[in-house]
Order: structure tokens, then C-alpha cells, then sequence
């Protein structure tokens, strides 16, 4: 019993401490007594458990995982908990496209915590690298929204965008067959991303509808929660509870955005035909995103929306300190002074915003706020030094 209490934090200890300790010692049936109450405390105050710390997060692309990310790197780092990162010869990615290896982890980032940065995901490897509680975690956004980002994003990258003519969206959908080819060079971009990044099949065909709901009961089985882009403070109201955080954990600041020049509008014709082209993945968002409710329900609406409600006034207190009381500007990366906090530009039109921190703000918040606006590769450079810093130190 005392066992048990001890791996609970402070708080809970106190109030065991100071309601039931006195009568603790009297009799047996008092201390089973005590044992009821305190499963139910467990149960009325999930806060009061410990900080669940494994985590897998499988990056899916264009989905707001480089925001995900961030807030893992931050936690990983204040609790002093080590994150797998890419070996040198991976870049900042697991060897992306191939299937993720734990031949790709940087050796002095292991045994680890926590993994987020893009792989294709590979079930049984992950199973041997992380401990064996890790929670498994995933976003998805809606596939036409996805679907503009990634071509627009990878028009330079992708075969299949580049042989479009003029790079025209509409034109690419009005036969996707004639530009696209399975095995051309990063095919992975241009049809069902979320599931190729899943570890899934992109390129059965949508009357293969067997495979698709095969395929999303197999992420259902291994993903503890799937997020959804379009929810993301619900997403991360969900994320806390399933993982006993508290709300200064889940803080974070929008990364990655395109600017409106970058974006195309999409028609309600244009969206189907995108949904169509990438018919898994919608079987996947449709379905998570349904029981993305169903979970939300669970928690209770307005209990969520309260909690969402707390969470943006902790937002807003995090834009005070870090700028100057006022939203953060995003800024095109030739407008950002600081190389190092200058996302990555994948082609020249397409612009991907960042940030820079006012230059009047303390040392102190400098040093916190920065790591909220420091783009997914730099930041990985840097824990990656600064772990593999902390291993010879220890
Ligand atoms: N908090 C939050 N909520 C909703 N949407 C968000 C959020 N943070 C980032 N974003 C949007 O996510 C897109 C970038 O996704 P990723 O960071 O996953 O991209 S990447 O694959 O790592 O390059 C990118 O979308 P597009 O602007 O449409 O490209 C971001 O604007």
C-alpha cells in the first residue's frame, strides 16, 4: 500500500496523509476502506497520476505533427526524458520513405522515451526499440485539405507534381493516372500519404474496400489515439487525458503554416475528385474522425469545451510572455533575421512562415519561448547534440 502511494505524486499523498492516515492503522477493514478511496480519488483526480512518459507519435505529413512534435521535444527536454532521434545518415527523418528500422536511431539517443520524427511506421521494430507501455499516437486531417498541402508543398519533389502541366491541381485530377506512376520518384506524396506513412498500402485500388476497412482496424488496434488537425485543441484535450498531463504541457505555438499566396481554394467538385484519388485515406479520416466524438462525447462535450476554453487562455498567457502581449507575427523565412529559426522552403512558391522572438523580452523568456518557434529540423540538431552531450556526461 505505502509502495503504491509513494509512486504517486505529492498532492495525492497529502490528502491520503491528512484524511486517512489516522484511522489507517486501527483495523483491516479500515485499510481497505482506505484502498477504495484511494482508487476513487485515482479515478475523480486523473491529474493526479503520474505523467505517462513513452510515447510514440507517428508524424504523418502535412497534418500540424511538426506542432505535435515541438511539444514533445519540449517535454522530452524539462523532464529530462531522452527522444530516438535519426542517425546522421537518415537526415532528420527515419530514412524516409523505407520502412522505419531501429538501425535508423541515433545509438546514443536510446533506450528511449519517446520517437516522433517522421518514419514510414513499422509496428514490430518500434515494439523492440520502445518500452513495453508506450502509448502509440497519430494525426490525420481531411484528405482534400491534405491533398492541396502535399502538392503544393512537393510540386518541386514529387514526379507525378512535377509532370503537370503549369502544376495545375485541376489538371492532375482530371487524370491523376496520366502523371502519376507507382515506383516514380516520390510517389509517396501524391497519393494516400496518411496511409503510406501509416505503413499501409497506397496504391490498392479504391473498390479494394475490404483492404481499407482491414487497414483501419489494424491502426485502431495499435494507435491508442488518433488526433484530428481540424480539432487540435480537442486532439490535445484528449492527448492530456490519455496521457495524465497537465496544461502546461500541451502549450504550443501553429508551425509550419503556408501563407495564403501558397494556398489553392478548393471546389466542392475538386475536393471529391481529391477524396476519390486517395480513397484509403479518407476511409481512415472519415472513420477516425467519427470516433474522434465518440471519445470527445465520452469525456462529455462541455467538460471539453471547458477544457479547450482553459487552454487557450494558457495560450494567451504563453503569447504575453514570449511576445510582448500580442499574437506572434508569422513571418516569411526571408523576413526571419535569425537563420536558425527560418523553416525549411521546399520551392520557391511555395512560402513557409516562422518567427522571431521580440528582442526586448528577458533572457529568461528568450530562452523558454524560443524553443516554441524553432523549426522541426534545427530542433533536431540540437537535442540530438544536446543528448548525445548528456550521455558522455553522464
Ligand atoms: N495547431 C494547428 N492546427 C491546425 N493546423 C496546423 C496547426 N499547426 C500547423 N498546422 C498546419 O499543418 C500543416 C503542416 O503540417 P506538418 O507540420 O505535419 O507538415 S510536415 O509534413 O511536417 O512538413 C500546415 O498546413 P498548410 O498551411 O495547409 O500547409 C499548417 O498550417
Amino acid at each position: 500500500m505505502i509502495l503504491i502511494i509513494l509512486i504517486y505524486n505529492y498532492n495525492l499523498v497529502r490528502h491520503l496523509l491528512c484524511s486517512t492516515a489516522a484511522i489507517l492503522w486501527t483495523n483491516k477493514g479500515i485499510l481497505i476502506l482506505c484502498f477504495c478511496k484511494f482508487v476513487i480519488l485515482l479515478m475523480s483526480f486523473p491529474h493526479l497520476k503520474p505523467k505517462h512518459t513513452n510515447v510514440v507519435f507517428l508524424k504523418t505529413h502535412k497534418t500540424a505533427g511538426t506542432t505535435v512534435q515541438n511539444m514533445l521535444f519540449r517535454f522530452c527536454e524539462r523532464n529530462g526524458l531522452t527522444m530516438a532521434l535519426p542517425s546522421w545518415r537518415c537526415d532528420h527523418q527515419f530514412c524516409y520513405p523505407q520502412f522505419f528500422s531501429s538501425q535508423f536511431v541515433h545509438p546514443n539517443t536510446l533506450p528511449a522515451n519517446m520517437i516522433s520524427n517522421h518514419m514510414r511506421f513499422n509496428e514490430n521494430e518500434l515494439k523492440r526499440l520502445m518500452p513495453y507501455n508506450t502509448k502509440y499516437i497519430t494525426i490525420l486531417r481531411e484528405p482534400a485539405s491534405t491533398f492541396e498541402s502535399l502538392f503544393t508543398y512537393y510540386s518541386a519533389h514529387a514526379e507525378a507534381f512535377r509532370r503537370v502541366p503549369g502544376g495545375s491541381l485541376e489538371a492532375f485530377l482530371a487524370d491523376p493516372l496520366r502523371y502519376y506512376q507507382r515506383g516514380g520518384g516520390n510517389d509517396m506524396y501524391a497519393r494516400n500519404t496518411l496511409t503510406f506513412d501509416l505503413g499501409g498500402d497506397k496504391d490498392r485500388p479504391s473498390t479494394d474496400v475490404a483492404y481499407a476497412k482491414a487497414f483501419v482496424e489494424e491502426v485502431e488496434r495499435v494507435f491508442s489515439l488518433v488526433m484530428i488537425s481540424e480539432y487540435f485543441d480537442e486532439s490535445l484535450v484528449l492527448l492530456r487525458h490519455l496521457l495524465s498531463w497537465d496544461l502546461e504541457d500541451i502549450l504550443y505555438v501553429k508551425l509550419n503554416m503556408r501563407t495564403e499566396r501558397s494556398k489553392k481554394s478548393l471546389s466542392p467538385g475538386l475536393r471529391e475528385k481529391i477524396r476519390a484519388w486517395n480513397s484509403i485515406d479518407t476511409h481512415l479520416y472519415d472513420y477516425f474522425n467519427a470516433s474522434f466524438w465518440v471519445k470527445l462525447s465520452k469525456l462529455g462535450l462541455d467538460y471539453v469545451a471547458k477544457e479547450v476554453s482553459l487552454l487557450q487562455q494558457a495560450q494567451e498567457r504563453l503569447m504575453n510572455s514570449c511576445f510582448n502581449g500580442t499574437l506572434p507575427v508569422p513571418l516569411k523565412a526571408s523576413e526571419i533575421k535569425n537563420k536558425e529559426l527560418r523553416p525549411w522552403q521546399p520551392n520557391e512558391n511555395v512560402d513557409i512562415l516562422g518567427y522571431e522572438l521580440p528582442s526586448n523580452i528577458s533572457s529568461e523568456a528568450k530562452r523558454r519561448c524560443l524553443k516554441y518557434i524553432l523549426p522541426e529540423v534545427p530542433y533536431t540538431t540540437k537535442l540530438l547534440y544536446s543528448q548525445i552531450r548528456q550521455r558522455f556526461r553522464n
